[in-house]
């Protein structure tokens, strides 16, 4: 596991073209303007890191499923207990994908940008697959749940 800043690009997001910088993790909120763009400084993570932490993204460590992402339990040696995102696009449409993107991206640049107990700390990202993002745990479940008990 390194620390490392990337740039990310949302036209090359799941595709695997993002690139490491020395400068930063540049993320592109949806255009090509550089205005647009910031930095994700967070760890690092190999494919094969999180694929270790969630016995090869195995469904006994499905934790739960959002409208574009499936959520694995997961443990990182030094880390411990985390949430690991996968996005999954499986069935829609190009233009659908594109929208999911943009939805996820947002999540990802709001939560870079803030850090609050009641807020769920994003700790890092795929080095590889930058479709895959690790959380911190939240023992308590989804806020619907909590809500609806
Ligand atoms: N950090 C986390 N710790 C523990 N469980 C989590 C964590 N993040 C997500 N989950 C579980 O995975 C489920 C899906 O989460 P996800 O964030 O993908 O979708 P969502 O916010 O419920 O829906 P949407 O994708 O439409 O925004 C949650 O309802 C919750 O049960």
């Amino acid at each position: 596991m390194k620390r490392v800043r990337r740039f990310f690009n949302l036209k090359d997001l799941g595709r695997g073209k993002e690139k490491d910088t020395a400068a930063g993790t540049a993320v592109s909120t949806g255009s090509d303007d550089e205005d647009t763009r910031f930095t994700l400084n967070v760890e690092t993570f190999s494919f094969k890191e999180l694929s270790d932490a969630t016995a090869e993204f195995n469904d006994i460590f499905l934790i739960g499923s959002g409208g574009s992402s499936k959520v694995y339990e997961g443990h990182l040696p030094g880390i411990g207990k985390v949430a690991v995102k996968r996005l999954s696009f499986d069935g829609v449409s190009r233009h659908t994908a594109a929208h999911l993107q943009r939805g996820f991206l947002r999540e990802v640049f709001v939560l870079n940008s803030i850090i609050r107990p009641n807020i769920v700390r994003l700790i890092g990202c795929c080095s590889e697959e930058s479709e895959r993002l690790v959380y911190e745990y939240i023992y308590w479940g989804s806020m619907r749940k909590r809500l609806t008990g």
